[in-house]
């Protein structure tokens, strides 16, 4: 297929990144065949009806057969059914091909994108990988489910058509053959600057998505920093970006069709004319003449709807280009070769051993920095320090979303470089500052935590975390919708289904981050006591922001600029002043010691 589109059209070069698209045609080949029979069908039949043509001018009309025409009429109706026939055949098959390759693309780029790391993600804009996603994707769909086909039909058309003229009139067709570079050179030189506008004009639109997407995903931000009339000028520069660089292509696109158009017309007048002549003077008859003209027009219209389909093709090429890059970005983290089992039954240990790691963005900035941390099998070690500290990184590196540079980082005493990530993470729950809820009901949310739960299972996770009451209020019990991104809860009751969702993946080891926004008290004693239940008898870190965490437990440590510069109990570490003292005087309401531990720094969130 891709080989045959690829004579068809000038630029060679530049359309190689469709033969990407042949593993994914591989599967259907048979599909493809038969649009392969149905296209050649179509194309016999109608490079036949000159020939149709000709028989009947020259016998019907020039010896004035009726009976003839008679015939020429049920040819006629029999030819028109083939090519119908062919017709739906092919158009059927090809677009069912078309819409199979690209549902197939778009899962083979999801699978992939799930498994690359976060840092990949820092790198690159969500909006540019759901461009690729869809607007991509939708321009493979058209080639493969029309493109592809128009170019194959018009280039047999092509083909067909130039034998057909060679017999019909050696010396007409002599004249065309002088013609066709005449109409080929200013493709070639107008498709490369088609497609540089092409992919320009489709990075501006990649800009607009992005842009939506972060608007729209801080509403609350731009609303409440009243920025609606300047997202709505930067939205509304994207969007002209994008207009001006379409014209741009447009221009290109209309002048290359008017030049196209007056080249062949103004060919086939010329042919005409020295053709009338021939007639006139008996060297070939009417309806070779006829026949010449019909050929002609088939030719011309099969080189515009190539050069019409070319763009396109390009344009495709350059979106294949694209999901290729993405399909073949390597993930960072991937399991070794042979990777070690961790022990079962799982221990609950976890230790850094000289940790210094800096994120992949910030090569001069170390985030940790010579750490070295054991924490025993059901231990609770609260994290403290300022911001920045590298409190969060140390739950990166062991969920393994990063290597570290230097040292190791180990879970029930397995370095995690040298097991499955998914094996080490099964080891983890979190429950993240900010809960994380998918859009959708309850039920599903916490059983995100272990997919394969019962639904008593997920009824018990919810009334641990303190979460079933306030549930069942709502209008659908747990089948409620809970909006996108859980917008239509409160923030505690998004951390307690969050911890729900921890309670029932029953991980040996987890990492909690309180969350710093400040609760109502009721709130705030459940989300307490549901943490009090998912810490029993498990190995926590926990970073805390609360009083009541500090004071529970085993050990605190303190952290600063990634090295850990203190560790100890809440009163000890009091006593010795200090980074701790500083912080829990500012954080922790220290010296009143209230009973729900709320902090007295108000929090960022404003929901
Ligand atoms: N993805 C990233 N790319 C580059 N630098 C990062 C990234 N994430 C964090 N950092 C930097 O690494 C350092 C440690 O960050 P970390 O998120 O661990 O701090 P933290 O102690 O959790 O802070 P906070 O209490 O404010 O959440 C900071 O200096 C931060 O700017």
């Amino acid at each position: 297929m891709t080989d045959a589109t690829t004579t068809a059209a000038p630029g060679r070069k530049s359309l190689r990144p469709l033969a990407f698209l042949l593993p994914f045609v591989r599967p259907y080949i048979w599909h493809s065949v038969g649009a392969g029979i149905a296209l050649l069908l179509a194309a016999a039949t109608t490079i036949g009806m000159g020939r149709g043509l000709q028989a009947v001018v020259d016998q019907g009309f020039v010896t004035s057969n009726p009976q003839l025409l008679d015939h020429a009429l049920l040819v006629m109706l029999g030819v028109i059914l083939v090519l119908a026939g062919s017709t739906y055949v092919r158009f059927s098959l090809v677009s069912w091909v078309g819409e199979r390759v690209v549902a197939d693309i778009r899962r083979a780029v999801f699978d992939h994108l799930v498994t690359l790391s976060p840092g990949f993600f820092e790198s690159t804009r969500t909006g540019e990988v759901l461009s690729r996603l869809t607007t991509d994707t939708t321009l493979l769909q058209t080639v493969v489910g029309s493109t592809v086909s128009i170019a194959l039909r018009n280039t047999l058309m092509l083909m067909g058509g130039l034998i057909m003229l060679a017999i019909t009139s050696a010396k007409l067709t002599g004249l065309v053959l002088i013609v066709v570079p005449l109409v080929v050179l200013p493709i070639v030189i107008l498709g490369r600057s088609l497609r540089k506008l092409s992919k320009a004009s489709q990075d501006r639109v990649a800009d607009v998505g992005a842009q939506v997407d972060e608007t729209l995903g801080g509403i609350r931000i731009v609303q409440a920093f009243g920025h609606e009339a300047i997202e709505t000028a930067r939205f509304g520069e994207r969007v002209e970006d994008a207009f001006t660089t379409a014209v741009r292509r447009i221009r290109v696109r209309a002048l290359m069709a008017m030049i196209i158009i007056s080249l062949v017309m103004g060919a086939i007048g010329v042919i005409l004319w020295i053709g009338g002549h021939d007639v006139l003077a008996g060297r070939i008859s009417a309806g070779q003449l006829s026949a010449f003209i019909f050929y002609s027009v088939l030719v011309a219209g099969a080189v515009g709807a190539i050069s019409e389909v070319t763009g396109e093709l390009q344009r495709a090429a350059g979106a294949m280009e694209r999901l290729v890059d993405l399909l073949e970005t390597k993930a960072d983290i991937v399991a070794p070769p042979n990777p070690v089992a961790l022990p079962t039954p799982a221990i609950g240990t976890v230790a850094f051993e000289g940790v210094r790691f800096h994120y992949p963005a910030r090569p001069d900035h170390a985030a940790l920095e010579g750490l070295d941390l054991t924490v025993a099998p059901g231990e609770t070690v609260a994290i403290v320090g300022p911001s920045g500290a590298g409190k969060t990184t140390l739950f990166q590196l062991l969920l393994r979303f990063y290597d570290p540079q230097d040292g190791r980082v180990l879970v029930d005493g397995v370095d995690v470089r040298t097991a499955t990530p998914a094996d080490v993470r099964a080891r983890l729950g979190i429950v993240p500052q900010e809960a994380v809820i998918f859009s959708t009901n309850a039920w599903e949310n916490i059983r995100y935590g272990r997919p394969e739960a019962t639904d008593e299972e997920v009824r018990a996770a919810a009334r641990a975390a303190h979460a079933l009451d306030f549930l069942e209020a709502l209008p659908e019990g747990l089948g409620t919708y809970l909006g996108e991104k859980g917008v239509r809860l409160s923030g505690g009751q998004r951390q307690r289904i969050a911890i729900a969702r921890a309670i029932l993946r029953n991980p040996k080891i987890l990492l909690l981050d309180e969350a710093t926004s400040a609760l109502d008290a009721e709130s705030e004693r459940g989300v307490q006591l549901a943490l009090e239940t998912l810490m029993k008898d498990r190995t926590t870190l926990i970073i805390a922001h609360r009083l009541a965490t500090v004071l529970n437990a085993d050990r605190i440590i303190v952290l600063d600029k990634g090295k850990i510069v203190a560790s100890g109990r809440h009163e000890e570490l009091i006593r010795q002043g200090g980074l701790y003292a500083r912080l829990a005087a500012l954080q922790f309401d220290a010296a009143g010691g209230t009973a729900n531990g709320a902090p007295k720094e108000e929090g960022e969130a404003a929901e």
